[in-house]
């Protein structure tokens, strides 16, 4: 029988080199195929040195080709290994993503300190300030974009782009979504490990119709577990963005959180911390402030970490209903609420702006619009 090599490719096209994101044929992993007859020669570079993943890409190509081609071909696979330059300090890891410039992961130590609430509001202050934005909730715990933003029925459409069939975002507020909650039922209970939710969140990356973004934020699930280690060491992320809430408790689960951005297998940079819930004020009375969870913590725990410290966002119940309406509370205008989220973004931009000029030229990963940003003091 006689293979035809455009057969093979595409079949190819269905699999990803072990621990790559994009399939081998697109991220240019196999670098040359060649048919006689029934037998199949792929010359494939991969990134990884170990024994078990060059194992990997040849049991994958080999399964792949005769499950989809032919049962009976005969495969040869030459893998070479070309191991990255070991990081410096501050590289972005995985593979950059074309159009998207910033990845920015919002995490916390502790459940419940605002974490989703923060990531909704800065992803539309930063629109409403002229950025490209998108956000990606990869809290497989609990997904709460989808109600965040008011799209909960929707169900993202595949779309066809450069002839491959891509996931289109939902977009409300000027915000491009994709959560994890649009593929499971509202009350079905997933349990993920972190290998397959960090395939999810590769597959709503680079298989979805993003375009270009300025920011693609990731709210990623509380805590600091397995899970986190598999997202963040398959995304090339820009930075994290740490949220507690004054609370000796949830400072504690922040500096771990912190912790686990810098230590060496992870490395991200921390952007800074982000105080939620500072002060509770009433609506009816709206300059008394009452420090329920504990004055200024999570200001001292970033001082006691040396990163910076990015705001205080106020406990008030208009946030609470805005986020349960679908329609985050920064998009209110002329309030000390809007005000509130703009000195936070502003504080995030710049130290975005800030890390990215600590980076090499070639790592370095650009803003592309400072729009309506003119407060950034760069
Ligand atoms: N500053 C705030 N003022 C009032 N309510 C708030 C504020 N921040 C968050 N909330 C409310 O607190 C609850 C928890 O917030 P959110 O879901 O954002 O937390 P989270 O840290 O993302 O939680 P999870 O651990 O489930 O991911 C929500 O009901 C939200 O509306």
């Amino acid at each position: 029988m006689k293979l035809s090599k455009q057969d093979i490719l595409k079949a190819l096209e269905t699999i990803s080199v072990p621990g790559e994101g994009q399939n081998m044929i697109e991220s240019g992993a196999v670098k040359n195929v060649n048919v006689f007859g029934d037998e199949v020669v792929v010359d494939i570079t991969i990134k990884n040195p170990s024994l078990q993943a060059k194992k990997r890409t040849e049991v994958d190509i080999l399964k792949t080709i005769h499950d989809k081609v032919y049962q009976k071909a005969k495969v040869k696979t030459n893998i070479s290994v070309e191991a990255p330059a070991k990081p410096k300090t501050n590289t972005i890891k995985g593979n950059p993503i074309p159009g998207i410039n910033n990845i920015i992961a919002v995490a916390s130590g502790k459940g419940g300190v605002g974490k989703s609430t923060i990531t909704a509001n800065l992803a539309v202050t930063l629109a409403k300030m002229g950025f490209k934005v998108g956000v990606l909730d990869a809290d497989i715990y609990g997904p709460s974009m989808p109600i965040m933003f008011d799209v909960a029925d929707e169900k993202p459409l595949a779309v066809n782009v450069d002839g491959k069939s891509k996931m289109k975002p939902i977009e409300n507020y000027g915000v491009k979504i994709l959560s994890i909650g649009f593929f499971t039922q509202p009350n079905q209970a997933v349990v993920w490990r972190g290998p397959m939710a960090a395939k999810a969140l590769n597959q709503m990356i680079f298989d979805a119709a993003w375009g270009e973004l300025d920011f693609l934020l990731l709210d990623l699930p509380p805590g600091t577990g397995d899970i986190h280690l598999s997202i963040m060491q398959s995304l090339p992320i820009t930075g994290a963005v740490v949220v507690s809430t004054p609370q000796n408790v949830a400072l504690a689960d922040a500096k771990k959180g912190v912790a686990m951005f810098q230590q060496e297998s992870i490395n991200v940079p921390v952007l800074g911390i982000v105080e939620n819930m500072a002060y509770f004020t009433p609506a009816e009375l709206p300059e008394n402030k009452y420090y329920i969870f504990g004055q200024e913590g999570a200001k001292h725990l970033s001082e006691d970490l040396e990163v910076p410290f990015l705001g205080e966002i106020p406990l008030v119940q208009s946030i609470r209903e805005a986020g349960d309406a679908g329609r985050p509370a920064g998009l209110q205008t002329g309030t000390p609420l809007e005000e509130a989220f703009e000195n936070l973004t502003r504080n995030v931009v710049e130290e975005v702006v800030r890390r990215n000029e600590d980076l090499p030229p070639t790592e370095a990963i650009k803003i592309t619009t400072m729009a309506g940003c003119s407060a950034v003091k760069k």
